[in-house]
């Protein structure tokens, strides 16, 4: 028999052989599960049974206490076994599935013995535990398979590196248990897997990529050594997909220290918190915390204003241009700045001289302490005492006083008045309080006195307790009117007219009056606020994934150090798909702007086919460095129509033409919210499935969608067509960056259509990589 087929033959026994023996396992697994569950259903079933209970006397309740206790641990004890032994089941069952998709052939420095490593989602022992039959993915040895072309290679342990020869790197193509496919590969893991996969078409999840993962997304997943770890990498180079792969190798690294909910994921938008939910389960992790940021922030301000949603804010951008009288484009820009923050930190040490505004303290519509009052107080300390502080020993102030008002109140006939409207229950409480022995030594009129007094304590205390704990909260700081106070120095800041400064100052002003806040304020004010005021810490947290990290100003960046301080940081993003308007002047993730950090580059883009991509980095600054992984395809197609009828009848045709290629996600990408709308409802009376994906949509199924670019960042179709691409819909510099975002989320088709002439970024494109077709009028069929 040939040597290849030969190799095929004993691989295909060795993966039959694991499946039987996964097999045996799962049996066995099962059984012993089945016996626990009886186990558990007995325990639930006689638990008082076995229980002693005896409540006389003190000491037989604290016996059947103890008995209690001990029998619920035991229960418990054993639900959490099962619950174990469930998940080992699931590892199991994947594995019977898929038991591995690698294998390296090694042999150790000094040694003899060429150890074959199959690499797999998890791994797999022998009968005895004492070889592995598989090991997991993230095990030191396996990152040889993801680093090294067969020859020398080797690897990391604790106890220093271990270095060999690699003889072989194999992939396996295994479905349902069977080995259908084999190849052996050199650096890049395989091409031909790739193509495989790359060429499927998209899902409404997003799968892991653990068999396939590159040299270079190797280096992010398994970085160990950075708190702040950026990734620059292009539209489609894999940044999710190794983030996540990152949180699960993370997740299994520390598996002593790090559990899941001590991570979380900032994702752009709810649907792709949907989008992403699957691939941790699928490498049998648990699911990490996620969140939009704007979700946070909303959340912290919500009682007290009605924060715009950035998705809000670019649809007014969209909706401005540069030359408008005023535009509310500088002011975004500007408070997003670096500059800015500075302001705001030397505006707050400002504050340690004069400018605190104050509230009046009030306890039953009389003001207790006056806002001048408690501006005394505050300023009474010297310069260097921290805000902070001052703010303590003020509330510590108001605190000792309200006792003393407290001693006064009490006999105040309003407090009679409340003690008559206690209900029973109330009173009975009270009464249980009150020592028994204390009541027994005293007359009936004497108790009767004891009661009452005891009664008008409590209401009081009851009445001012929300008071108090607002004290300790600093609510007596006017934050608002401070911020406010800001706007009205005279400083320009930076990039700023003076005309300009006055009219975003008063623009600012009435939108904090009427309680509105823009998204461009809502987090300088919430870290003025919390500068003031603390920031609620959260030490548990151990890792912040920030996707789409283009996005984030300096100052939500900044807040996020400060409200998870014990936190490393994988920030992921591509400066070309900045869509805020201030990324374009302050980008966090341009090299330098964050101190102490690895930056890792992506310049391979999987996603799309290779003419894809030769035609989207034709529009972007130094695309020529994005190197498109040779995937064929069409070449885009670039429409441009007389007027809206005939664009609409090439949408039904290029979305008719889709379907025909069965694509089974399909996306209209508009610029606009509205214009999504219009669409929709269009496209509906002529197809089922079409979706409207709007900031509240938070999952998508196959069909056609119809979504405005800036809520499909992260996301991918097989085929998108952007409406309309037309020179006065991507003009400026954020709407170049736009336009790139919304092309690079095809996967395998991309179709634009410009009513009128094209945009001037795709004239910017050479004509061979693209077909381009102008329709003046529709000819009958
Ligand atoms: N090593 C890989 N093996 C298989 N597929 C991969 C690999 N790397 C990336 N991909 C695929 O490429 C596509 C893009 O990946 P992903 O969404 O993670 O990229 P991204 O850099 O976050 O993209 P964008 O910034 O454009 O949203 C996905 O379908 C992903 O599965």
């Amino acid at each position: 028999m040939p040597k290849q087929d030969q190799d095929w033959q004993e691989e295909y026994n060795r993966v039959e052989e694991i499946g039987f023996y996964i097999e045996d396992k799962i049996k066995r697994l099962k059984k012993y599960m089945a016996l626990i569950k009886e186990r558990v259903i007995g325990i639930r079933k006689d638990f008082w049974d076995d229980v002693t209970v005896n409540l006389t006397e003190l000491d037989d309740a604290i016996e059947t206490q103890a008995s209690l206790k001990q029998q619920a641990e035991f229960l418990s004890e054993r639900e959490r076994s099962h619950g174990q032994l469930a998940n080992e089941l699931n590892k199991l069952l994947d594995l019977k599935e898929k038991p591995y998709f690698g294998r390296i052939d090694f042999t150790e420095k000094g040694s003899s013995e060429r150890e074959q490593i199959y690499i797999g989602t998890s791994s797999l022992m022998d009968q005895n535990e004492d070889d592995f039959l598989i090991y997991d993915w993230r095990a030191p040895i396996s990152s040889m398979y993801y680093d090294y072309s067969p020859g020398p290679a080797s690897y990391q342990t604790i106890d220093g590196d271990i270095e060999g020869e690699m003889e072989l790197k194999r992939q396996y193509v295994i479905k349902q248990g069977e080995l259908t496919g084999m190849f052996d590969t050199g650096l890049t893991i395989g091409d031909q897997m790739l193509q495989n996969v790359l060429g499927q078409f998209a899902s409404s999840k997003m799968g892991s990529i653990v068999a396939t993962i590159q040299q270079e997304q190797n280096k992010i997943i398994r970085n160990e050594t950075s708190k702040f770890l950026v990734v620059q990498g292009v539209a489609g180079s894999g940044k999710t997909s190794a983030a996540l792969q990152r949180v699960a190798y993370l997740l299994y690294r520390y598996r002593e220290t790090l559990t899941a909910d001590q991570m979380i994921l900032f994702s752009p938008n709810p649907l792709f918190n949907s989008y992403v939910s699957r691939v941790l389960p699928d490498l049998g992790e648990q699911n990490i915390k996620q969140m939009t940021f704007y979700h946070y922030v909303e959340q912290q301000l919500r009682s007290r204003f009605t924060v715009e949603s950035p998705f809000e804010q670019i649809e007014v951008v969209f909706s401005e241009t540069e030359t408008d009288t005023w535009s509310r484009l500088s002011g975004i820009r500007y408070k997003s700045s670096e500059h800015f923050l500075n302001r705001v930190d030397t505006y707050l040490k400002e504050l340690l001289n004069d400018g605190f505004q104050f509230r009046n303290i009030r306890f039953r519509d009389q003001i207790i302490f006056t806002k001048d009052e408690l501006a005394k107080s505050f300023y009474q300390f010297p310069e260097h005492v921290s805000i902070q502080l001052r703010l303590e020993k003020v509330a510590e102030m108001i605190l000792e006083k309200l006792t003393q008002l407290e001693r006064k109140w009490v006999k105040e006939d309003w407090v009679e008045d409340e003690v008559e409207l206690l209900d029973k229950e109330e009173l009975q409480d009270v009464f249980a309080k009150m020592e028994n022995q204390v009541r027994e030594q005293l007359e009936d009129y004497q108790q009767a006195d004891l009661e009452l007094s005891y009664l008008k304590r409590k209401v009081v205390k009851r009445r001012v307790k929300p008071l108090r704990d607002k004290i300790k909260q600093f609510a007596f700081v006017n934050t608002k009117r401070t911020y406010m106070q800001l706007f009205d120095q005279t400083d320009p800041g930076q990039g700023l007219t003076e005309q300009d400064w006055l009219k975003l100052a008063r623009f600012t002003k009435e939108s904090f009056k009427a309680n509105n806040l823009t998204w461009e304020d809502a987090t300088p004010f919430l870290y003025f606020e919390k500068m003031i005021v603390g920031f609620e810490e959260n030490r548990a947290i151990k890792h912040i994934i920030l996707d789409e990290a283009q996005d984030y100003s300096t100052f939500q960046l900044r807040y996020l150090t400060y409200i998870y301080p014990n936190s490393r940081m994988t920030l992921l993003g591509d400066v070309n798909q900045a869509i805020y308007y201030h990324s374009l002047t302050d980008n966090i993730l341009t090299e330098g702007a964050i101190e102490k950090t690895e930056q890792i580059k992506l310049m391979r883009s999987y996603r799309s086919t290779q003419p894809i991509v030769e035609f989207t980095r034709a529009f972007i600054e130094d695309g020529n460095q994005i190197e498109p992984f040779n995937r064929d395809g069409n070449r885009p197609i670039v429409y441009e129509l007389d007027n809206d009828t005939i664009a609409e009848y090439k949408l039904y045709d290029c979305i008719d033409n889709y379907l025909n290629r069965k694509y089974p996600h399909i996306a209209v990408i508009t610029k606009t919210m509205d214009e999504a709308r219009e669409l929709a409802e269009l496209l509906s009376k002529s197809y089922e499935q079409v979706q409207l994906i709007d900031q509240e949509t938070h999952t998508f199924k196959e069909g056609i969608h119809v979504i405005p670019v800036y809520l499909a960042k992260g996301i991918e179709f097989d085929g998108v067509i952007v409406y309309d691409a037309s020179a006065h819909q991507y003009l400026n510099e954020l709407e170049r960056y736009i336009l790139y975002t919304a092309c690079t989320r095809a996967m395998h088709d991309l179709t634009l259509i410009a009513i009128g002439g094209m945009s001037r970024f795709i004239k910017e494109v050479p004509t061979s990589l693209y077909e381009f077709y102008r329709v003046h009028e529709i000819s009958p069929e």
